[in-house]
């Protein structure tokens, strides 16, 4: 099967190193620079440094060139959430998609599936998600992904191209549950980060990761998301790696955060993107819509637009009224 992934950073290329061993792969690159260094050094230094491109890994500049790649195949969306709904615009009515981010778009509150549907009714499209650093699929240490799309024949598709001997897929027939997972769990990794940077402590590292994840599920089954997917790789699986890994993007904005390190100055130094950062104030929005609360997620906001400091938030947090540990409402 031929597939185009398009946008070579770090998750893009990981996952296209991965695949190309198995199927006729190009990567597109946005910037023709960048893919000339990339064609020609055989190596992503920006984004993915220490891992070479096997010899069959096809790089281009040329949109038009990956779209007719993947004629029959499969495109692979690997950019930012920021700019899916400008990917999903310029593709063919008929295509067969993937996305790669996590995220709810700013500005509309929408997740993948919602953009896609307002953008490209007619492609047939679903979500690649789960605990998936990209050095460590680059490096083919074992993996395992879940592939969500309501379209049978496509998750057949995706186990086709995306499985391997270190990558497992599941298919999954909940796109709803599958992003809000990858979406709330980057914010939790903020917050998890700022815990373990202040010293707060295991109990409280714990705490944070289980309420967090009551929190996912709450706005996950308001949106109408399956309960069990909460329970999963994207749900679960990616909330634990995101927020005890030190190699999360979104962990490391809250170690630092911790640190007193101010947010653009975090960004900076990172130099990929911390989708929690663009998410948060979005995901507390979607839920507020649905009269779900999010207590540890609009701590993160607060955090972020600088309206408290990481230990005042930790104060907030710890001084909420007493509630049922499993509530029956929202
Ligand atoms: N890195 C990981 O381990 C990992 C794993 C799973 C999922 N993800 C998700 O995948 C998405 C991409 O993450 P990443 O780690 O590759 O990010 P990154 O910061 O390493 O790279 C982002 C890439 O997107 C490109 N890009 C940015 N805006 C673009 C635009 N408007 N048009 C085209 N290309 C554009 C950049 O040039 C760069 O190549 C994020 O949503 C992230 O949450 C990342
Ligand atoms: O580095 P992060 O925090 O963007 O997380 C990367 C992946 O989403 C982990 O599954």
């Amino acid at each position: 099967m031929k597939l185009s992934i398009l946008g070579a950073g770090a998750w893009g290329t990981a996952l296209a190193i991965s695949v190309a061993q198995r199927h006729p792969t190009l990567l597109w690159a946005r910037d023709a620079a960048q893919a000339g260094a990339l064609a020609a050094e055989r190596r992503n230094a920006r984004y993915l440094p220490g891992v070479a491109l096997p010899p069959g890994l096809e790089i281009t500049s040329d949109f038009d060139a990956a779209l007719a790649h993947a004629r029959d195949g499969l495109i692979v969306i690997a950019t930012p959430m920021a700019a899916l709904r400008e990917m999903l615009s310029r593709l063919p009515d008929d295509a067969r998609a993937w996305w790669l981010c996590k995220g709810f778009e700013a500005g509309t509150g929408l997740l993948g599936h919602e953009v896609a549907r307002e953008v490209c009714p007619q492609a047939r499209v679903g979500v690649l998600s789960g605990p998936s650093f990209a050095q460590e699929v680059a490096r083919s240490q074992p993996t395992a992904l879940v592939a969500a799309s309501a379209d049978q024949a496509l998750r057949e598709a995706a186990v086709e191209a995306f499985h391997g001997d270190a990558l497992r897929i599941y298919p999954s027939a909940d796109p709803v549950g599958v992003e809000v997972g990858g979406a709330v769990k980057n914010v939790l990794a903020i917050a998890t980060g700022v815990c373990d940077g202040l010293g707060l402590g295991l109990n409280a590292r714990a705490a944070l990761i289980t309420r967090g994840l009551a929190e996912m599920t709450r706005l996950g089954l308001a949106l109408g998301a399956r309960p069990e997917t909460f329970m999963g790789l994207s749900g679960l699986g990616d909330l634990v790696l995101t927020a005890t890994g030190d190699l999360s993007r979104n962990r490391q904005v809250g170690l630092r955060l911790a640190r007193g390190q101010g947010l653009p100055q975090i960004l900076e130094e990172l130099g990929h993107v911390a989708e929690g950062v663009y998410s948060a104030h979005t995901v507390v929005d979607r839920a507020r819509q649905v009269g779900v609360d999010l207590p540890i997620a609009a701590a993160v906001v607060e955090l972020i637009e600088s309206r408290l400091t990481a230990p005042e938030a930790v104060r907030l947090l710890m001084s909420r009224a007493v509630t049922e540990e499993f509530r029956t409402s929202a």
